[in-house]
């Protein structure tokens, strides 16, 4: 059986085959003839109800019946259908002359075949009112039960439940929820059912991987949505600006740039919201290391390198006294001691790892350290040494000096605030790649970096408004 899937990731995936053009509506509908499918290979008919809650769950079950044909149905509504595509398919059944009750006029004495089309994935909690009564209902009644996705009343990821539906067979899509192994005692039977998702949209990275990584709270206060300190500079100047100042518009609260005291002065006139920090000295060096360490602490994440030449040894000690590093340029040849980001291209790649750049060789250098590798290219390669993604985003137009240091500070941000480091680096890559193409299509091909870095506000606001 296939590897289960969180509800997050499920919600990530289906986002982003909406975003590459596999609508919602289309696996609505694949879901729901996959579960009539199942039916129909047990029975060949009777009576069926239908019990559908207020999501997409229900709209799976709404579908499935238009395919029995010859089964006698009866579709019972928990409450209003508040999901459009779902409230869609109800409308066909309505129109097509179904017989559609709502729970509390239902008279239920008998069914061959229960479909629960109650709750899916989108459950939270617990069961309210009607659901509890109509899941006792349901269990005790004689039929038999054919749970849509989960058994209602289920949690998807954990399996926990209070009180839940009793299912002969379940109808999963596309891989197994993590709960149906966890509590098979409800699930009863399972079944994966192919929703026509294809395996490549697993790899590539989406919306939904910047959304998985990407967080605001209402009621934040300063600093709740990350407090990064940047690290870089000599010989050059302008690129840990730049990822500093990237790091900030990818969301970040509290950026601290520090740099040694050669390009400080022209550092510290550049921005007046970035904080700039003087280290000791004219190029970054092991004495300094102390004096990081210490700032760090008052971080969430260093990103260490920008600007610097082989500074693999200054990062290596760097790293172990900090939690999160991401590291570039100079800071690459370090192997980091606490949980990392690396973002090389493919020469950085293949000089510090010896490898020839590939999805393979990726996933080997990304197992040899706690964190993630992502390959700046073409076509970017993120992997953590279990997963992979690719990421599509992004033109020839980047190839202009410092995207790199925009996409290092962008991924600080993001790591920031998400721990883990394979989403976080997903979502920088693809969040730094939309940039650029929105970059294109007003500018053409000739931007800057710092062009880049002004459109990553604008490309998050597009993702996260997304449906
Ligand atoms: N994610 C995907 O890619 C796909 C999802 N599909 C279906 O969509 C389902 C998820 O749909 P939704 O996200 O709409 O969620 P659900 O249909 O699972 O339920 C959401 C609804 O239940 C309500 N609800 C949540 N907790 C409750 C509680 N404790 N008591 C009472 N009501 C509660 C919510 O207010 C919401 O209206 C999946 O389980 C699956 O059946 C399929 O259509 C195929 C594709
Ligand atoms: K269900």
């Amino acid at each position: 059986m296939r590897e289960p899937i969180t509800s997050r990731e499920m919600g990530a995936l289906d986002l982003n085959c909406e975003y590459f053009g596999l609508s919602r509506l289309q696996l609505m509908e694949n879901a729901g003839k996959a579960v009539a499918d199942e039916i129909l290979k047990r029975f060949s008919g009777g009576k069926v109800v239908l019990f559908a809650g207020s999501g997409n769950n229900a709209g799976d079950g709404f579908v499935a019946v238009r395919f029995l044909k010859g089964f006698d149905v009866d579709v019972v509504l928990a409450r209003d259908v508040k999901s459009e595509l779902a409230r869609r398919n109800l409308d066909i059944l309505v129109k097509a002359g179904f017989s559609v009750f709502p729970w509390q006029d239902y008279d239920f004495d008998y069914a061959d075949i229960v479909i629960d089309g109650l709750l899916g994935t989108g459950f939270r909690g617990e069961l309210r009112r009607p659901y509890s009564d109509i899941v006792r209902a349901i269990n005790e009644s004689e039929s038999f039960v054919v749970s849509i996705d989960v058994p209602s009343g289920m949690n998807a990821d954990s399996g926990e439940y209070r009180e839940a539906v009793k299912a002969d067979l379940t109808v999963t899509f596309h891989r197994p929820k993590p709960g149906l192994s966890r509590s098979p005692e409800i699930a009863g039977e399972v079944v994966v059912a192919d929703i026509g998702i294809p395996e490549e949209f697993e790899k590539l990275a989406g919306p939904g991987d910047f959304r998985l990584a990407y967080r605001r709270f209402e009621d934040g206060h300063k600093g709740s949505h990350g407090k990064v300190l940047v690290v870089g500079g000599y010989p050059y100047v302008g690129a840990p600006f730049l990822a500093a100042y990237s790091t900030y518009k990818a969301g970040a609260d509290i950026v601290t740039l520090a740099v040694p005291e050669s390009v400080y002065p022209q550092v510290s006139s550049f921005s007046p919201e970035i904080i700039p920090r003087k280290l000791r000295g004219d190029e970054i060096t092991e004495k300094n290391v102390e004096e990081i360490t210490e700032l760090a602490r008052k971080h969430d994440v260093v990103v260490f390198g920008m600007g610097t030449v082989d500074k693999g040894d200054v990062a290596e000690e760097i790293s172990k006294g900090v939690e999160k590093i991401v590291l570039d340029a100079g800071g690459l040849t370090a192997t980091p001691h606490c949980r990392s980001i690396l973002t090389p291209h493919r020469q950085e790649f293949e000089r510090v790892f010896g490898y020839e750049a590939s999805e393979e060789s990726v996933l080997v250098a990304a197992n040899s350290i706690d964190g993630a590798v992502l390959l700046k290219g073409k076509r970017d390669i993120v992997s953590d040494g279990r997963r992979v993604k690719y990421n599509d985003t992004g033109n020839a137009g980047m190839t202009v000096g410092g995207t790199g240091d925009v996409l290092a500070g962008v991924a600080g941000a993001l790591f920031a605030i998400c721990d883990d480091p394979f989403h976080a680096a997903c979502a920088a890559a693809f969040i730094t790649g939309l940039a650029g193409d929105m970059c294109l299509e007003e500018k053409g091909y000739n931007f800057t970096a710092l062009d880049v870095a002004e459109k990553i506000p604008y490309a998050v606001k597009k993702v996260m408004e997304l449906k």
